[in-house]
């Protein structure tokens, strides 16, 4: 069997009732079969992006001083910048530099002995990921703007993605704004921080070799991820993979070309959790660029979650409908139903993909018999 092609879904289908189906259809089977789509047509102007996508490069070329002022060293909000090699997955170093952000935050961690009467208990560890952002000076090279930018970016994107969580909901059948009180303030939960990465990965080192850009995983940032990738050529920003989803016995990998002008789009963990392996959850990887390349650059937006939600009290949310999608089909998914951190607050996840991924940032702020503790 030929191995599936990643669906392309044109978003402006859904603008017109008699297209709107057709869309719905594709969005359904691209959830439950492959896991990872590219989304056209999205409606996010192409000025939003290229104001922010001009300005990569030039915050890469930043001086080594420079960037250790934002080091995600200093930080225990995981956020800054992480220089070549300093990201682990799998325990593995990934051959890649990054500047990590997220929503830009208030600090509510409270350490025991300052708490405050609250109805939230915010002396659990995880809300210690919650916090301000590190920027670079911007009266450095030429990055005026750079702050902006990014702000209009993840609005951007964040407004696409409760746009798109709607036409899964109807995908789905299950009422629109079923998933709303998780990402606004009208729940009980605080709105979650959703993430961006920039990343740069260098061309590898030896010819003919490519090495480990970013090692296999599922994305568990969140709920779901947003790609961009950056360049204006395949050839520019060749590397991402995908594991055959279809064929998990053989590792089978399919590129995940750029098309212009889209996102590529893929759930996390607990997204795959809470609908019973209905979503999935595909595993991808990074190859480093061919030695005779040029860097790869790309901008993954995490969706985040409240982190003190579990996955077993979104799966209330889900009609059985849906969980039984996966174990009335054929088709398998390589998801295990006995998740014990389906029961764990999400944010006690969040913490343990950090101080697995910045294990130094993470004994820093963290203790190291905690952080030792912690991943047991
Ligand atoms: O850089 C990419 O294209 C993918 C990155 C990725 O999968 C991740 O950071 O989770
Ligand atoms: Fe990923």
């Amino acid at each position: 069997m030929d191995p599936p092609t990643l669906p392309v879904l044109d978003l402006s289908l859904a603008s017109n009732p008699s297209t709107k189906p057709l869309l719905l259809a594709s969005l359904k089977s691209a959830l439950f079969h492959t896991g990872f789509l590219y989304l056209t047509n999205h409606g996010i102007s192409p000025d939003v992006i290229a104001a922010l996508t001009s300005r990569v490069p030039v915050l890469f070329s930043l001086p080594s001083e420079s960037k250790a002022k934002i080091s995600m060293h200093n930080s225990p909000h995981f956020v800054g910048h992480s220089g070549f090699t300093e990201e682990k997955t799998r325990g593995k170093k990934d051959l890649r530099e990054q500047f990590d952000f997220g929503s830009e935050l208030p600090v509510v961690w409270q350490s025991k002995d300052e708490v405050k009467e609250r109805e939230t208990d915010f002396t659990k560890l995880y809300w210690r990921l919650r916090g301000p952002n590190q920027w670079p000076d911007e009266e450095e090279k030429d990055l005026k703007g750079f702050r902006e930018a990014l702000e209009n970016y993840m609005a951007a994107v964040e407004s696409l993605s409760l746009r798109f969580v709607h036409l899964i909901e109807e995908a789905f059948e299950i009422p629109v704004g079923t998933f709303d009180s998780f990402f606004t303030s009208r729940g009980p939960n605080l709105p979650p921080q959703h993430r961006v990465k920039i990343i740069k990965y260098p061309p590898s080192s030896s010819p003919g070799v490519r090495g480990q850009g970013v090692g296999a995983h599922k994305d568990s940032g969140g709920w779901l991820t947003f790609l961009l990738q950056l360049g204006e050529t395949v050839e520019e920003a060749e590397g991402l993979q995908v594991l055959n989803p279809q064929n998990l016995e053989t590792e089978e990998w399919i590129s995940a070309p750029l098309i212009s002008n889209s996102f590529v789009v893929n759930f996390g963990n607990a997204f795959e959790a809470a609908t019973s392996g209905g979503v999935r959850a595909t595993v991808h990887r990074v190859l480093t660029p061919k030695s005779t390349s040029g860097p790869r650059y790309s901008i993954p937006f995490f969706m985040g979650l409240p982190l003190d939600m579990t996955v077993n009290q979104i799966k209330r949310s889900i009609p059985s409908e849906v969980h039984r999608l996966r174990s009335d089909s054929d088709e398998k998914n390589d998801y295990a139903l006995d998740h014990k951190w389906a029961e764990e607050d999400l944010g006690v996840a969040q913490l343990r993909k950090w101080f697995r991924s910045h294990r130094e940032v993470a004994e820093k702020w963290y203790g190291v018999e905690f952080v030792d503790r912690y991943l047991q």
